[in-house]
């Protein structure tokens, strides 16, 4: 079901019709610091992407900038055909951004919560909606309860909801399966293949090789700020194979792990 290799990064944007989104030319500064380099990739309808790179590669700068939180220096963002930086109103109703724990109100119930988010997106529910909503991820019994009383995993599974209560266009997740058990991971990877066959194109940040390969049509790799490579899982690994630096960190069969590090490099980064 998963990684069925659906063909290049490009095939998969000229069949579905256009990108839903761009990012053209990104430039993201901290003061003197630049966090983002100039990366340029697009996602097509249906597509789950997979944006991928060391800690402080610029993974976390780009989705500020597509999700409307932080200005870029230079680049363009355009969110099926809104341009984001001059619209990001426009630009977030097409948009699903998974908040932090952090976002939520303590003082509220989770039924309470989902119905806040709900309305807010526009498609409001009723006692009974924000209920069976719950039911789906499990969650139907806990509907009475405060958000610091789920565990991670239940705690992963309501923000994946909240962040597609309204069925958004495209998903934008940053690492949403950190921390989380083999149980509850795989349960949140059927929930974004859900959101996908219901017509979604995701863009998720991980750490782990095994989902963005389990998972993703294609990868981002993004080093230093900049745009390492591009494509699915399959053909990074092909294109790859014979690079003398992957023949000597893999152990028979070379992985999407052994092509990162061989393209990334294994000095800590910060
Ligand atoms: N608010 C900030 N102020 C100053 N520098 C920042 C800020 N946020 C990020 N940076 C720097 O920008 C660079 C890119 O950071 P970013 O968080 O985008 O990387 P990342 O790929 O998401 O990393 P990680 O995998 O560790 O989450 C890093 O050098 C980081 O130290």
């Amino acid at each position: 079901m998963w990684n069925a290799d659906p063909g290049s990064g490009e095939d998969m944007v000229t069949q579905g019709g256009g990108a839903v989104l761009e990012v053209e030319g990104l430039v993201v500064k901290y003061g003197a610091r630049t966090a983002v380099d100039g990366v340029t990739f697009q996602i097509g309808r249906g597509e789950i992407v997979g944006l991928l790179g060391p800690n402080g590669a610029g993974k976390t700068s780009t989705l500020s900038v597509i999700e409307g939180l932080r200005i870029p220096v230079a680049g363009r963002v355009t969110v099926n055909g809104v341009d984001a930086l001059k619209d990001p109103v426009g630009a977030r109703a097409d948009l699903g951004v998974q908040l932090q724990s952090s976002g939520f109100q303590p003082e509220l119930s989770i039924e309470q919560i989902v119905r806040l988010y709900a309305g807010l997106y526009g498609v409001p529910l009723t006692h009974q909606g924000a209920l069976d909503a719950l039911n789906e991820i499990g969650l139907e019994r806990e509907a009475g309860k405060r958000f610091k009383g789920l565990s991670g995993g239940q705690q992963q599974r309501l923000s994946l909801l909240i962040a597609s209560v309204h069925d958004p266009l495209i998903l934008l997740l940053d690492e949403p399966t950190s921390g989380l058990d083999p149980q509850s991971r795989r349960s949140l990877w059927a929930r974004i293949e859900k959101s996908r066959r219901d017509g979604g194109s995701i863009l998720l940040t991980t750490h782990s090789m095994e989902e963005a390969q389990a998972v993703c049509d294609r990868i981002v790799i993004i080093d230093h700020g900049r745009l390492v490579t591009t494509g699915s899982p399959a053909e990074l690994i092909d294109r790859h194979r014979s690079d003398p630096r992957v023949l000597e960190l893999a152990h028979g069969e070379p992985t999407l792990e052994d092509v990162f590090i061989a393209l990334t490099g294994s000095d800590f980064r910060d």
